[in-house]
């Protein structure tokens, strides 16, 4: 039994491009990206952790790093106590990896076929193979679709088929980057059952890109947020909104329509008829609002809408731009 507590490890990780840009016709001017800029974080196993920043902000140049496809200018990294970049075939053993954007199957070859080369591939005992092929195509309902070639499938169908591929040889760490990109909501939900029970039964490490907060929202219970190469936040979902100093609204619907409410503490967004939106700091309780509201307006109903953690991270994004 492995005793290693921290699955993936990150120590002041830097990676640097050094690109060429056309500055004129003939001219070409040498310049550095610097798409990782100094990152350390830790994952324990089996958690299940959300990895999110804006476009650009050195995501994919991680999760990269993490399986051992770019070395890292600096810093160090390490996977099940493995350096990626120096032992990335005995790495990849241990960890699966699904890009929502690309696909590791055959393209012209059934699901089947596929997951059999895989099977030779990565030399995975039969009994194994069979075990986690019956489990995959249960819970990710791939029976109908195993014969079917690659190209033919539907993008939510390859990407179960995908998520299936990166478990067949029982890797402890599972990087996922936009799995549910594209997918329809039922899709998206499947492979959000599947990944919640397959962290919950076989304590598999996961780390999770993606722009779509739901995913987020319903399996992470912790979040980093990247940009600019730099971890900005690490900590609970329910932090962010604390960063992000967001807001919450309540909404009254007033006997008529009525000019802007005039509370402290708030201040009106929107209104729409005999309805107003009022904004309010998420941190403060919405009780003497709601009582000073309804003491000075004719009040015939209200609500209490929590604040998008889609607008609290962009609002992280906007003040530090800012600064
Ligand atoms: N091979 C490369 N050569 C030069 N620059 C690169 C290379 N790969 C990435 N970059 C640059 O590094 C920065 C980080 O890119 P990265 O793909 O890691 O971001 P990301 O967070 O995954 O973005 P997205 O959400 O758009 O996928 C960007 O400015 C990108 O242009």
């Amino acid at each position: 039994m492995d005793l290693i507590e921290n699955l993936v490890e990150l120590d002041g990780v830097e990676k640097v491009f050094d690109v060429r840009r056309r500055t004129g016709l003939l001219r070409r001017e040498k310049t550095q990206v610097r798409a990782v800029d100094g990152i350390s974080f830790s994952v324990p196993r089996g958690e299940m952790v959300g990895y999110i920043g804006p476009n650009g902000a050195g995501k994919s140049t991680t999760i990269k790093m993490l399986t051992g496809i770019l070395t890292p200018s600096s810093g160090r990294v390490r996977v099940a106590g493995i350096d990626p970049s120096r032992e990335r075939t005995r790495l990849a053993r241990r960890i699966g990896v699904v890009f929502g954007q690309r696909t590791t199957l055959w393209w012209d070859l059934p699901l089947r076929d596929s997951y059999r080369l895989m099977h030779r591939m990565y030399r995975i005992p039969d009994d194994r193979f069979k075990v986690n092929m019956a489990r995959c195509v249960e819970q990710l309902d791939l029976g109908e679709l195993l014969d079917v070639p690659v190209r033919q499938l539907s993008l939510g169908q390859r990407m179960r088929g995908d998520i299936a591929a990166a478990l067949l040889h029982d890797p402890e760490v599972l990087y996922l980057d936009e799995p549910t990109i594209g997918l329809d909501v039922i899709s998206k939900a499947k492979v959000r059952d599947f990944l919640r029970d397959l962290n919950a039964e076989r304590g598999t490490t996961v780390l999770l890109t993606t722009h779509d907060l739901t995913d987020i929202e319903q399996l992470c219970k912790r979040v980093m947020v990247i940009d600019h190469g730099r971890l900005v936040y690490d900590g609970a979902l329910a932090g962010l909104h604390e960063v992000g100093e967001s807001e919450r609204t309540l909404v009254v619907d007033l006997e008529r329509e009525l000019p802007p409410v005039e509370v402290a503490g708030a201040r009106v967004v929107k209104v729409e008829g005999p309805r107003q939106w009022l904004a309010f700091p998420a941190s403060v309780s919405a009780a003497p609002l709601v009582a000073a509201v309804a003491q000075r307006y004719p009040l015939v109903d209200l609500s209490v809408r929590e604040p998008d953690i889609e607008a609290v991270i962009a609002k992280m994004y906007a003040d530090r731009s800012a600064l």
